[in-house]
């Protein structure tokens, strides 16, 4: 059956899929498949399926925030997916984190809307424990420099607080801000399948919000360096565990 959003059914996706937000990024990631083919576009759900190495993998975007994230998450997982992996870009709550620098997320602060309606939120958005370590691992052969520990999801982009949250935060040790891992996080967990997350820092902790956008999103800079690292990183680890199926799954 085809699933309403993302348009593709159970022949079309892979085990092992790949998300980012932006529809654009899901041919970025293309760039590095040897055959991919379009499986849908409909509103900001792009899904292609491909071989990294011989493996199958699926890339979908899932737009902004968790409310269309877990429509995304609920579809592929209709037909047949089982391990994800957002590959995001995000706001640093830590001093030290720089522009593309990498954040792979143990746990997330649900500050986001649509993992509540799903359950209260004493319920922790944890991320899964072996896929992650094997993105650490990876990230480690790789040689890329990264930051682990708990990020924190919100909703809302220009509320009037947001430097006063992101200072609270930062008191909290926290490490960065997206709008999407902590949704991911919680209903993958009630749904029985492996979540992680790995994210490229775009805006320094209390830098310009709109202006760091802009230029990751329009020039060629140190921010799109994070997102190939990201896309590389995610590719190299869901090969990692597809080589190694059956004896650590
Ligand atoms: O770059 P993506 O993956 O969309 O992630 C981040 O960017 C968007 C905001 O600019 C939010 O979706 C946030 O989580
Ligand atoms: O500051 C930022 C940047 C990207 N995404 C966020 O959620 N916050």
């Amino acid at each position: 059956m085809k699933q309403p959003h993302i348009l593709c059914t159970e022949n079309d996706v892979a085990e092992y899929v790949i998300l980012p937000g932006d529809p654009e990024r899901v041919l970025r990631v293309a760039a590095y498949l040897d055959k991919w083919r379009e499986i849908g576009y409909s509103r900001e759900f792009r899904t292609i399926t491909g071989k990294y190495k011989g493996m199958p993998v699926t890339v979908t975007s899932t737009g902004i925030g968790g409310a269309s994230t877990v429509i995304a998450l609920e579809e592929l997982i209709a037909c047949g997916a089982k391990y994800f992996i957002r590959i995001g870009s995000a706001g640093a709550v830590k001093e030290s984190i720089e522009i593309g620098d990498l954040i792979i997320p143990t746990a997330a602060v649900r500050e986001d809307g649509a993992s509540k309606m799903y359950i209260s939120e004493n319920f922790p958005a944890v991320a899964d424990l072996e896929l992650t370590n094997t993105i650490i691992n990876t990230c480690r052969k790789l040689k890329y420099p990264y930051f682990s520990g708990i990020i924190r999801s919100h909703d809302a982009f220009y509320i009037d607080d947001e430097q006063d949250r992101m200072r609270f935060w930062n008191k909290k040790n926290i490490l960065a801000s997206d709008m999407e891992t902590a949704a991911l996080f919680t209903i993958s967990q009630l749904r029985g399948v492996h979540a992680a997350s790995i994210l490229n820092n775009v805006v320094k902790f209390q830098g310009a919000l709109k202006e760091s956008i802009e230029e990751y999103v329009e020039t060629d800079n140190i921010a799109k360096e994070g997102e190939k690292r990201e896309i590389i990183l995610a590719l190299e680890s869901f090969y990692r565990f597809y080589k190694e199926q059956g004896k650590c799954l």
